[in-house]
C-alpha cells in the first residue's frame, strides 16, 4: 500500500497585508519513494506551499502532517521536523550561510550538536558524494551558481532527509551543470530519499517524474503519473502551462506514421522511468 510522508488538508495560507489567500484549501499528498513533480503558473502558490512544509510557515486553517501526524509547531518539533524535510530554496545564497563550504556543509550538523567526530565523517563523506572535494576551503561567494547550488544540496542532505524539497533546481544552469544536478538527484532518490520539486520545465519533468502536482491559485487541480497528466491538454491549456515538446508533437496534426514513432518514444521513455522507480 502507498505511504505518504506529507500531506497538505484543505491548507489555507494568506501573507499579512494580501487580499488574496497564497494557499486555497490545499489537498496534496506526497508519496513515499516517489519522484515528484510540481508544475503552475508564477504565483500559484508552490513555494508558499515549500515554507509551510517544513514548518517555516504555519497555515491559516486545515492541517500539514507527516506521517500520518499532524504538524505540532514548537520549537524542539520544528528542529526535528527540519532534519526529516530537507529545503533547497530557488535562489542558493538564500542557504549559505558559513565563509567556506566545509564550514557551510558542517552548519547544520553543528546546529545539532552532534560529536565533532561525527560531524567530520559526515562532512568528509559529502564532499566526496558531491563532488566538493577540491573546493571544500574555497570562499563560498568565489563559487559559480552550479557550485552553490551542489553546495546548497550537500547542506541538507548531509543531515540525512526522508524528504529533499527543491524550489526550482535547474533555473539559471546550463545544459551541463542541470545534467549534473539531475544525477545527483538520481543518486539522492536510489539512496532512498522521496523528492518533491518544484519546475517550469516540462520536458524536464515529463522525463523525471513518476507523480505530478498540478497547482493553480493555491490549490490542487490535477496529480498522476507524467503520461496521465499531460493527456489533459485541455485543462493545461487552460491553465496557460503548455506541455512537454513530444506532446505538442504528437497533438498536431502529425501523420499515422509519425505518431507511431513519437508513441514508440514515449513508450522508451516510461519504460525507462519505470525500471528507475521503487
Ligand atoms: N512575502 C510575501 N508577501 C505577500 N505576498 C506574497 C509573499 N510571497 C508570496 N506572495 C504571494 O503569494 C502568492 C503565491 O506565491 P508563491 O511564491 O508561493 O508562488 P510560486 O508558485 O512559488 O511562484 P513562482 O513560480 O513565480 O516561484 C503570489 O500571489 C505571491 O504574490
Amino acid at each position: 500500500m502507498q505511504e505518504y510522508l506529507l500531506e497538505f488538508e484543505q491548507v489555507y495560507y494568506k501573507y499579512s497585508g494580501s487580499q488574496q489567500s497564497a494557499l486555497n484549501g490545499l489537498t496534496l499528498r506526497v508519496p513515499k519513494h516517489k519522484k515528484c513533480a510540481l508544475i503552475g503558473q508564477n504565483g500559484c502558490g508552490k513555494t508558499t506551499l515549500f515554507l509551510l512544509a517544513n514548518g517555516l510557515y504555519k497555515p491559516n486553517s486545515g492541517m500539514v502532517r507527516w506521517r500520518g501526524e499532524a504538524f505540532n509547531y514548537n520549537r524542539h518539533y520544528l528542529s526535528n521536523l527540519r532534519q526529516k524535510v530537507g529545503l533547497i530554496f530557488q535562489d542558493p545564497e538564500q542557504q549559505l550561510v558559513a565563509a567556506t563550504v566545509e564550514e557551510d556543509i558542517s552548519y547544520g550538523l553543528c546546529n545539532l550538536g552532534l560529536p565533532t567526530a561525527e560531524i567530520q565523517l559526515r562532512v568528509e563523506q559529502a564532499l566526496v558524494e558531491f563532488g566538493l572535494t577540491s573546493l571544500a576551503e574555497k570562499p563560498v561567494h568565489h563559487l559559480s551558481l552550479g557550485q552553490k547550488r551542489r553546495v546548497s544540496i550537500a547542506d541538507v542532505m548531509v543531515l540525512q532527509p526522508e524528504l529533499l524539497v527543491l524550489d526550482e533546481p535547474t533555473a539559471y544552469l546550463d545544459v551541463k551543470h542541470t545534467r549534473n544536478l539531475m544525477a545527483t538527484l538520481k543518486k539522492i532518490h536510489q539512496a532512498g530519499t522521496t523528492l518533491l520539486m518544484a519546475t517550469h520545465d516540462l520536458d524536464l519533468v515529463y522525463r523525471w517524474a513518476d507523480w505530478v502536482f498540478v497547482m493553480d491559485k493555491g490549490r490542487l487541480v490535477l496529480e498522476g503519473k507524467p503520461q496521465d497528466v499531460f493527456m489533459q491538454r485541455e485543462l493545461l491549456e487552460e491553465l496557460e502551462l503548455g506541455l512537454p515538446l513530444i506532446y505538442e508533437m504528437l497533438f498536431d496534426g502529425l501523420s499515422p506514421e509519425e505518431s507511431a514513432v513519437i508513441q514508440r518514444i514515449q513508450q522508451r521513455i516510461w519504460e525507462r522511468n519505470e525500471l528507475d522507480n521503487w
